[in-house]
């Protein structure tokens, strides 16, 4: 196992330990680090923590099925107790972006639908400054090219010129989001006011939801990769 996947690991097991409660409903993120917490969750469940879980994505929803979480549409769940999730990047006051799995739309919505979200990484994930991976945006496909230059000026008019702006593909073919949108991704360099860009972005016709999460997380458990974990609160 690498020192990375080790230290995902270990932030959460420690997530649980410290925030996870019998009879809390629970927001389950995507990503890799919130399956491996999904796996770990599995344990305790199999071990008598009795929980109610939703998911941030199909893929989340696959892996607590196979580890015997019984999963709740978030529909029929009502206001979250917890959500759990990984960032692509987070700063130092708790601001992220997310996104890289494509998972953005249902973890925005689940955060919001959530009393507390606490997020779970490893140390590589904790930067000065978000921007230097790519800032994902959820686009309706009718349309895109023309949201993708209203993007453009949206991220000029907030001090980041230059952004490279292109439709996320694999294999060529465009990446489509479990909600049937695409992905348009950004890379954007530095984000000195990810609020105000998260919100100028959101203003777009065509933009369903940006991956910039500035007012959602409240703490984060840092793995290291000596296994070791570290819980910042705000
Ligand atoms: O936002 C996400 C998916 O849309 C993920 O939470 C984010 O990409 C982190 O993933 P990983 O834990 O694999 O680094």
């Amino acid at each position: 196992m690498s020192p990375q996947d080790k230290a995902k690991i270990a932030a959460g097991k420690a997530a649980i330990d410290e925030f996870v409660f019998d009879g809390m409903k629970i927001g389950l993120g995507s990503g890799t680090t919130s399956h491996f917490f999904v796996r770990s969750l599995g344990e305790r469940v199999r071990d008598g923590l009795s929980i109610t879980a939703t998911t941030t994505s199909r893929s989340t929803t696959a892996v607590a099925e196979e580890v015997g979480i019984v999963i709740t549409d978030v529909n029929d769940i009502g206001e979250l107790d917890l959500t759990i999730d990984g960032p692509d990047e987070i700063d130092r006051d708790f601001n992220m972006i997310k996104g890289g799995g494509a998972c953005l739309l249902w973890e925005k919505i689940v955060a919001h639908a959530s009393r507390k979200m606490i997020t779970i990484c490893d140390e590589t994930k904790i930067v000065d400054v978000l921007g230097a991976f790519p800032l994902p945006v959820e686009v309706v496909r009718f349309g895109y090219r023309q949201t993708m230059r209203l993007i453009e000026k949206a991220l000029e008019n907030n001090g980041i010129a230059g952004a490279d702006i292109y439709r996320r593909e694999t294999n060529g073919d465009p990446v489509i989001t479990d909600s049937g949108h695409y992905i348009i991704d950004c890379k954007c360099g530095q984000i000195h006011d990810p609020a105000a860009v998260e919100t100028a972005l959101n203003m777009i016709p065509g933009v369903v939801e940006n991956g910039l999460f500035t007012g959602e997380s409240s703490g984060m458990v840092v793995g290291h990769f000596d296994g070791s974990t570290k819980i910042i609160l705000k």
